[in-house]
């Protein structure tokens, strides 16, 4: 991925923009569709060979398998392109090449110039080739995948893994039944070793079960203007954690971070959110905890403030500071029984006070989030105090999601009946506008979405996966991180994409064995190359 902040190459852009810049580029002259046909086979073909430098050299089998539209043709293209290299290719197509689009149409004509089209069906009788290409289905998947073509894939996915190692498979633009929009799968497509996709990568490419099927993946260049799409999904990279660094001034200028922790023996999470805000860089950070769990903390915290809030009358007192310009509440927050009730009441005073403070921000994790969960009242009240709050961010994970927003969940959840499919990003974007404010959608594929739809997405996946972050305590520090970030004068949106950003960098920089508490310890390793 090319992380230029100002050009388009941080976005991620769905099959209808991608036809869209393809249109505009068609329309304005510089270009035709048999063009961007021949560059997308060729690129599909250099990087089938930079993948797997063997096959640059000598003559080798290909099995190419051909779907009705375009990207059927971008297969023609490929089957030309090997054949030419002296390859042996065979080449199926799914349906009648008198109803293939006239580009598609096109390249079958070239190809059946030079060598035979078989139909589908009899793919599955193909010995395991050198190189597999998955050239079905493309953007243009409207429908889950057809039984006799699941059984063909199941059939070369059969042959493939019966000889380890042998083929490599590289699908074209997605997977074929891959939704590009939303990375679901629409029945069962094969699984790539590698997916090459054309001038921009798809949300599915890093969504959902996109990574998994798209093995590696490569954005091909096929000469598209690079100017940015208004309202494309942006993909964070490093561009979005520059401006982090750190310039000079008093203590007071970087902030004042107050995390809000719960009774004795729960404070951990809270003092991994604080350590991570001081970590970040506020210039200040407090734990508020009640009595009885003042000598955990204090026995733990050294350059982390700590002040006694035995309930929402104490936070009001603390909050009645209008230094304090970022609070985070929930990591570790709720006791048993009946103390949820006042923990209830400490979410809901911070959101009240907050107009006190001109650019306090507040971010909700974890329990800030589920002490409201049911019934629907209670979810109806804290959405409505988020809105009139302002200045939010609630960091959810797929479980406090579903319980805030069980009917957004439960789209989620129903089976896909056609494409494009709603998506994470599509849930998160509904619930940032219902809640009116920012939503962070952790996971692997993490999507942060702003009331007004304004999107970006942190994939934890390709050359960036961090599946040690699937630990205890690593959200409490990614909730820290945007607490801090607030306090240094961030918006929450671009709060949350640098800290979602720094806390797979961090935890990629520790690898193995991470913990937790090692994600604040090794920020300033992260933070160092940025300037920070
Ligand atoms: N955009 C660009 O800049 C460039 C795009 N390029 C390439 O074009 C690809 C997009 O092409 P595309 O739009 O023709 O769509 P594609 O994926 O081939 O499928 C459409 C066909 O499939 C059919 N169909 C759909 N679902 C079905 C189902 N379940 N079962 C059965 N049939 C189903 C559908 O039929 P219909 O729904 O109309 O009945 C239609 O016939 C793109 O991925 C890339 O590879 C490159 O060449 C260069 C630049
Ligand atoms: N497999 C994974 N790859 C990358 N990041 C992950 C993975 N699993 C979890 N994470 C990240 O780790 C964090 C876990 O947060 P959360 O589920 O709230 O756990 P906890 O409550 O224990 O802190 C989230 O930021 C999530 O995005
Ligand atoms: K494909």
């Amino acid at each position: 991925m090319d992380e230029t902040e100002s050009g388009g190459r941080a976005e991620l852009l769905t099959a209808a923009q991608m036809r869209a810049a393809e249109r505009a580029a068609i329309d304005g002259g510089s270009v035709t569709g048999l063009q961007l046909m021949e560059r997308a086979g060729a690129g599909v073909v250099a990087a089938a060979l930079a993948e797997r430098p063997a096959l640059a050299e000598g003559a080798h089998r290909a099995l190419v398998l051909c779907g009705p539209g375009n990207n059927g043709g971008d297969g023609f293209v490929i089957a030309r392109l090997l054949a030419a290299r002296g390859w042996t290719v065979d080449v199926h197509l799914m349906g009648d090449p008198d109803r293939l689009p006239p580009d598609a149409r096109a390249n079958h004509d070239a190809w059946a110039r030079t060598g035979p089209v078989q139909p589908m069906a009899a793919a599955r009788d193909a010995a395991p080739p050198d190189l597999v290409v998955d050239a079905v289905f493309g953007t243009g998947i409207g429908r889950p995948l057809p039984t006799g073509l699941e059984q063909v894939l199941d059939a070369v996915r059969g042959a493939r893994d019966s000889d380890p190692g042998r083929s490599l498979t590289v699908a074209v633009d997605v997977p074929s039944g891959l939704c590009a929009d939303s990375g679901r799968p629409l029945g069962r497509p094969l699984p790539a070793d590698l997916t090459v996709t054309f001038h921009r990568a798809k949300p599915g490419h890093v969504l959902d079960r996109g990574p998994a099927l798209c093995g590696r993946l490569v954005i091909a260049d096929i000469g598209l203007p690079d100017a940015p799409v208004p309202g494309a999904v942006r993909w964070i990279g490093p561009w979005a954690a520059r401006r982090t660094a750190k310039t000079g001034g008093h203590k007071y200028r970087h902030g004042h971070a107050l995390v809000v922790a719960g009774g004795f023996g729960r404070t951990g999470a809270a003092r991994l959110a604080a350590r991570a805000a001081l970590r970040v860089g506020a210039g200040l950070v407090t734990v508020a905890a009640p009595a009885a769990a003042m000598p955990e903390c204090a026995a733990q915290l050294t350059a982390i403030m700590l002040r006694q809030a035995d309930g929402s009358n104490d936070l009001c007192d603390l909050l009645a500071d209008d230094r304090i310009n970022a609070v985070c509440l929930g990591p570790g927050l709720a006791p048993e029984g009946a103390g949820q009730t006042e923990a209830r009441a400490m979410v809901l005073t911070a959101l009240q006070m907050r107009s006190l403070a001109k650019g306090r921000g507040i971010v909700l994790d974890a329990d800030a989030l589920t002490l409201f969960s049911w019934p629907p009242e209670k979810r109806e009240k804290l959405l409505a105090e988020i809105t009139a709050a302002g200045g939010c961010v609630m960091t959810p994970h797929d479980g406090e999601f579903a319980r805030l927003f069980p009917d957004l969940a439960s789209r989620l959840e129903a089976e896909p009946g056609g494409g494009p499919a709603w998506s994470r990003l599509d849930a998160a974007r509904a619930a940032a506008a219902r809640a009116g404010c920012v939503v962070l959608l952790k996971g692997p594929d993490t999507v942060i979405a702003a009331p007004d739809g304004t999107a970006a997405i942190h994939a934890a996946a390709y050359d960036r996966a961090a599946p040690w972050l699937a630990t205890a305590g690593a959200g409490d520090v990614l909730a820290g991180l945007i607490a801090g970030l607030i306090a240094r004068g961030h918006a929450p949106f671009d709060a949350a994409c640098a800290a979602a950003w720094l806390h797979v960098e961090a935890a990629r920089t520790f690898g193995p064995g991470l913990i937790a508490e090692d994600l604040p310890e090794a920020l300033p390793g992260v933070l160092r190359p940025l300037g920070a």
